[in-house]
């Protein structure tokens, strides 16, 4: 958590601490680290500056929401945590290093969306499988890894479906055998970039309460991007807004956020 909830907390519990008890030990992010952290990060996409100055810190457990307008500037955070994208500037560390490729089965990243054609020739098993092994996706599962594709697919509530086709199912099914598809590593970590663009609202809904659970049952680290900010606001447990550089970072649910977002969008 950052500066601002510790602040608050510490403001909240300040008039409960009685002067005779010994003083509680207040959660205090000092003495943790960050399970990702940015600092001064810029991006360019040759002459145009796309991140400027990034500062973040992330903490485990914490459900991230990120939201900002058609180009802010989101999805280049994003690949950038995830060592796709490499900035002109800064250090970004995940685990406490900088990204390698062995930390992947450590973050699980489910990208923007598009349908699957009702003919494509592959099981949901087929499509969770592929996060388990990336080349040979046809190859017969051994019982270990069937397993654990039945595992994550348990996990977005979809254990029933392991043999159906994927072209058949409905958009918001799909979605969730992708979030299932990045989790089959048992990653601590999972982005998503604009999961719910192709979804209706509850379909969205859905799988934003889906995630919530993931992040509360699970303690999996999210950051989901999102361009309905009210649609998400009730999920996560921290909003960024971005637009080049961060414009809020904090609790979801309060004024200053609001003004903010007002001016804005
Ligand atoms: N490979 C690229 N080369 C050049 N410019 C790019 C590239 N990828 C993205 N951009 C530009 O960088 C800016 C930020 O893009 P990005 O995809 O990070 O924004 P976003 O906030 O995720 O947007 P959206 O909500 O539309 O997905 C945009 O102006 C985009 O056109």
């Amino acid at each position: 958590m950052n500066d601002h909830h510790h602040t608050h907390k510490n403001h909240n519990h300040e008039h409960l601490i009685n002067k005779h008890e010994v003083k509680p030990i207040l959660f205090n992010t000092t003495n943790i680290s960050p399970i990702i952290e940015l600092e001064r990060v810029s991006v360019n996409y040759g002459k145009n500056v796309i991140l400027k100055g990034i500062d973040l810190k992330i903490y485990r457990g914490e459900y991230i929401g990120l939201i900002g307008k058609n180009g802010s500037g989101k999805s280049t955070l994003m690949k950038s945590i995830l060592g796709l994208i490499h900035p002109e500037s800064g250090t970004i560390k995940v685990f406490g290093n900088p990204i390698q490729s062995e930390m992947y089965d450590k973050i699980g990243y489910v990208p923007q969306m598009h349908p699957i054609q009702r003919e494509f020739p592959a099981t949901v098993g087929d499509i969770v499988g592929m996060g388990l092994y990336k080349k040979n996706l046809f190859k017969p599962f051994r019982k270990e890894d069937k397993d654990r594709i039945k595992l994550a697919l348990h996990k977005v509530n979809m254990g029933s479906f392991f043999d159906r086709p994927i072209g058949h199912l409905s958009g918001g099914e799909q979605q969730k055998v992708l979030v299932a598809q990045a989790l089959v590593r048992d990653p601590e970590i999972l982005l998503l970039d604009e999961p719910t663009s192709a979804l209706d609202f509850t379909m969205v809904e859905n799988l934003l309460k889906l995630l919530q659970d993931l992040n509360q049952n699970y303690g999996l680290t999210l950051i989901v991007i999102q361009h309905n900010l009210e649609i998400l606001r009730p999920y996560c447990s921290r909003l960024i807004m971005l637009m080049g550089s961060i414009m809020y970072d904090g609790l979801p649910n309060i004024p200053r956020a609001d003004e903010l977002i007002k001016r804005v969008f």
